[in-house]
């Protein structure tokens, strides 16, 4: 328990009475000479009089006869109205002084305390997460304590949640080193409300997020920002592993269209919500599958002509709105007769359930997709998207004969932020794509690793091409940020290699 009494400082003090009408003359006059303490005004109130004031002197004015301030300010001020020298005492106590004052008072000797607060949010990794709506949403501190600060971290975070609060509503110590699937840290509460849900402004956007749901680093913020200052609007990027959405909110703000997936739950929950919250829901498709699944998926859309008519009614869910709009799902009416091998290829949505395959094959680049109208009444980008879109794209369409004859799309860039492992996943991409229905540039590839002291970037390509079972060319390593002393976070960035494509079948 922190006895916040021992903070207390008392200070006897002179001040001079005053009445009020003077003050400020006074207050020039005594200008180097009266109490000079940050967050305390040297002029307060009489409390026996309330046309007084009461001119607090620097503790450097020792004597009731005020033989400590020069005679000629003395005679200025005398002239100037009747003053009464009284006794003043003030108080500091726990509430006055800053963390540093009193994480230095607390921790014991020896233990490095940091000379002000800065340097204690620097020295703690104080991570701050930035509210929006300060009724729902509050701030939480991120601490991760050094173990020579184990000992003392309760009351370190009270201290802290003291002298930050309301702006930060909850402390947390990061617990251990990250060791689960989805890269969520293990934190431990030490102070203020049992609620990690937050929000976190990134470069215009806005990502709502439960820290112990979900991954989260907004040390990567540079990160996100330079990968999608690549993209292009128009192109169409896949997201292998997602988390909430920070590589594929900012992406389809700039006009792409964004295949997003991540295998944890929460991850998609979160990243469909900032989808709506950043008003991107019609540019980005949420997928909740392993990395690898997907992409094959994904990828695996042969050249077909497809004839939609009107025959079969077949559901197709709407990937996007699942989690807000309670999974209904929109009837789509199109014929599969046409599909032919790519029925067996359709993605997986959230809920598990296999999303018809025509969508995928209506889904791609819009430049290259042509329809044919039966009616007049629908309008290509509504049918692009018609799969996915609700309401009226979809009624639009029933009862429409509809032909679209679309070349294989290629994705243009896709994500792999798992830099433990991403590099392992390359597997996933060897004869994924028949080369005969190849038409434009291979998509480039942006592959997180991490490099470590004793390994250069070759070892990483070497690892990368026998994933492949491919010879990668111009490939372009960007450090990212040193994770420890000796290891580093780099993308790796190559167009995928011609080499992968699979021979054409008959
Ligand atoms: C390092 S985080 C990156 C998240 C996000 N791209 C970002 O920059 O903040 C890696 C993400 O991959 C997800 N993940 C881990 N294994 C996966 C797998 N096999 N398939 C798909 N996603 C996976 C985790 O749930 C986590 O959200």
């Amino acid at each position: 328990m922190l006895d916040e009494s021992k903070f207390e400082v008392h200070f006897k003090l002179w001040a001079l009475r005053i009445p009020c009408q003077h003050c400020k003359l006074a207050t020039r006059i005594l200008n180097g000479y009266l109490l000079d303490k940050p967050r305390v005004k040297p002029i307060t109130e009489d409390p026996t009089c309330d046309k007084n004031r009461y001119l607090i002197l620097s503790d450097n004015v020792h004597n009731q006869d005020l033989s400590d301030i020069p005679k000629q300010k003395l005679d200025e001020l005398k002239g100037l109205c009747e003053i009464e020298v009284v006794p003043y005492s003030l108080t500091l106590g726990y509430s006055y002084w800053s963390a540093d004052h009193v994480l230095k008072q607390i921790l014991p000797t020896g233990v490095e305390v940091p000379s002000s607060f800065e340097t204690i949010v620097k020295y703690l990794d104080l991570e701050f997460m930035i509210i929006f709506e300060p009724s729902q949403f509050g701030q939480i501190a991120h601490l991760n304590l050094h173990d020579e600060l184990l000992p003392h971290k309760d009351v370190i975070a009270k201290v802290i949640y003291d002298k930050n609060y309301p702006r930060i509503k909850t402390i947390v110590n990061k617990v251990g080193t990250i060791t689960n699937e989805f890269r969520v840290p293990e934190f431990e509460i030490l102070a203020g409300e049992h609620n990690m849900i937050t929000e976190v402004k990134q470069y215009g956007a806005t990502f709502r997020l439960d820290y112990s749901l979900v991954y989260w680093n907004s040390r990567l913020e540079h990160e996100h920002k330079r990968l999608v200052s690549m993209f292009q609007a128009g192109e169409t990027i896949c997201d292998m592993f997602a988390g909430i959405g920070p590589f594929a909110i900012p992406a389809a703000q700039k006009g792409c269209i964004v295949y997003a997936n991540d295998l944890n739950p929460d991850s998609i929950h979160y990243l469909r919500i900032n989808a709506k919250i950043n008003k991107v829901g019609d540019c980005i498709y949420a997928y909740n599958m392993d990395a690898r699944k997907f992409i094959s998926q994904m990828m695996e859309v042969p050249n077909t002509e497809v004839t939609l008519e009107n025959s079969h009614e077949v559901p197709i869910l709407d990937t996007r709105d699942n989690a807000e709009s309670n999974s209904k799902n929109e009837l789509l009416t199109v014929d599969t007769k046409d599909l032919g091998d790519s029925n067996n290829s359709g993605l997986e949505d959230v809920n598990g359930s296999t999303r018809h395959t025509a969508t995928s094959v209506i889904a791609g680049k819009r430049s290259s997709t042509s329809y044919h109208e039966g009616n007049g009444e629908a309008h290509g980008t509504d049918i692009l998207e018609g799969g996915r879109r609700k309401g009226s794209a979809n009624k639009r369409m029933r009862g429409s004969e509809i032909s679209v004859t679309k070349t294989w799309e290629h994705v243009d860039h896709v994500i792999m932020n798992l830099p433990a492992s991403a590099v392992q996943f390359l597997d996933a991409f060897r004869g994924l794509i028949q080369k005969k229905y190849w038409k434009g540039c291979l998509p480039w590839i942006h592959c997180y690793c991490f490099i470590r002291a004793t390994e250069t970037p070759e070892t990483i390509i070497a690892v990368a091409e026998s994933a492949l079972d491919a010879h990668i060319q111009d490939s372009r390593f960007h450090r990212v940020r040193d994770v420890a002393p000796n290891k580093a976070m780099f993308c790796l960035s190559f167009r995928l290699p011609e080499a992968c494509l699979k021979e054409d079948c008959p």
